[in-house]
């Protein structure tokens, strides 16, 4: 099977990530990538500004950036992925679903809508089903699937093996996050270089509520939000990739740190082409993970986690991810093989 895809914001940090996944991917094939008016025209090689480790794909390269409408990319794609800034993504991405796309979108525009679903496909694959009723009640043949933000992917999988075992009746979570989490021109070297920023707009109250909503039920219409409490506090540190967290729960059943690792690491990955063979892997040695060592791990797909102990009422845990991986381009991508696999497209 061939799968016709696009990508909506080609161009910049998790763009560049995406051609970066699909390029190799058995199944999937780049037909078209969008980007800005300036990049309109232009040869992706050019338009790109690559700034990934491994080469620009030759044949993608050549390739030209067309405008973000629904008329500038061919009308036979069996998928898109979009990686637009959130104001962007939300007048466009549901022009593309009305137009008959199936969109999987990595901004953070309606990821919290009542009809939209907000996965991670092995914690909560099961909610990619609200499409049924997105489809019935905004009258759409395409449809619209989000992954979360980068920081909040890199604490659930650890949370819901948790919750899973024990029960979660609070979460609290401190962030040390990286640069290209800001995409390309967000952060300048003078802001960050020698510096630590506690604060990223907006990204407090994104981890709280998207958490929730992706550990929530769904009973087949709707999603019941995980009543766990969530406090998150997030820093913006001078790394280029990976970001690193420390949580602390309370656990509705108690758990030894011994209880906790096993839960963690034996929570199931998934058969889709792009996950990890283990979602969680738990580090004995209290100093990691650590972004620079870790981050890659498993192609960038997994979460690693370190630095588990018993606190009053519960528990204390780091965890890291790469955020453009497994925090953006490749969260969108699993979506897309859990949208092939249930056969919405
Ligand atoms: N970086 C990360 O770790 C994460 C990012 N995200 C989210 O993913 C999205 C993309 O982030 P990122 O790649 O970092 O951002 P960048 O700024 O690096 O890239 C933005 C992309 O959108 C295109 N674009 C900008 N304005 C327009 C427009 N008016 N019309 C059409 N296309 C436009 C740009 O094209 P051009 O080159 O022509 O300007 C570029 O392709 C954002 O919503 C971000 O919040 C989510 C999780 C993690
Ligand atoms: N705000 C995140 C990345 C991001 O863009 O998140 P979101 O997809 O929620 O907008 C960071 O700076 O690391």
């Amino acid at each position: 099977m061939t799968v016709a895809v696009g990508i909506l914001g080609a161009t910049g940090a998790v763009g560049q990530r995406l051609v970066q996944l699909l390029a190799p991917h058995p199944e999937f094939e780049i037909r078209a990538l969008t980007a800005s008016e300036a990049s309109a025209g232009r040869s992706y090689g050019d338009a790109s500004k690559w700034r990934i480790e491994s080469p620009i794909p030759d044949a993608v390269a050549e390739m030209t950036v067309t405008e973000t409408t629904p008329e500038a990319v061919p009308d036979d794609l069996d998928l898109l992925f979009s990686s637009l800034p959130s104001d962007i993504g939300r007048e466009v991405e549901p022009a593309f679903c009305e137009a008959g796309y199936v969109v999987s979108s990595n901004s953070s525009n309606a990821r919290t809508a009542d009809d939209v679903p907000l996965t991670v496909p092995e914690v909560n694959a099961d909610h990619i089903d609200l499409i049924e009723r997105q489809r019935d009640e905004r009258g759409w043949d395409g449809a619209l699937v989000k992954n979360p933000n980068c920081s909040t992917i890199t604490m659930v999988p650890p949370l819901a093996a948790l919750d899973d075992a024990f029960g979660l009746d609070r979460v609290t979570v401190a962030t040390l996050q990286a640069v290209s989490g800001a995409g390309y021109d967000g952060v300048t070297s003078m802001e960050i270089i020698d510096n630590a920023i506690p604060h990223i707009g907006g990204e407090e109250n994104k981890m709280e509520t998207e958490s929730r909503k992706l550990l929530g039920e769904f009973d087949g219409a709707s999603v019941s939000w995980h009543d766990t409490r969530v406090e998150a506090s997030c820093n913006r540190i001078p790394t280029l990739d990976g970001h690193l967290e420390n949580v602390w729960v309370e656990t509705t059943a108690d758990a030894t740190v011994e209880e906790a690792a096993e839960a963690m690491e034996s929570y199931p990955s998934l058969e889709l082409y792009s996950s990890p063979d283990q979602l969680v892997h738990v580090f004995e040695d209290p100093e990691r993970p650590q972004p620079r060592l870790d981050r890659t791990l498993e192609g960038g797909m997994a979460v690693a986690a370190g630095g588990l102990r018993s606190t009053d009422g519960g528990l204390q845990f780091n965890c890291l991810a790469h955020n453009t991986l497994r925090g953006a381009a490749g969260a969108s991508l699993l979506n897309g093989e859990l949208l092939a696999e249930k056969g919405y497209i």
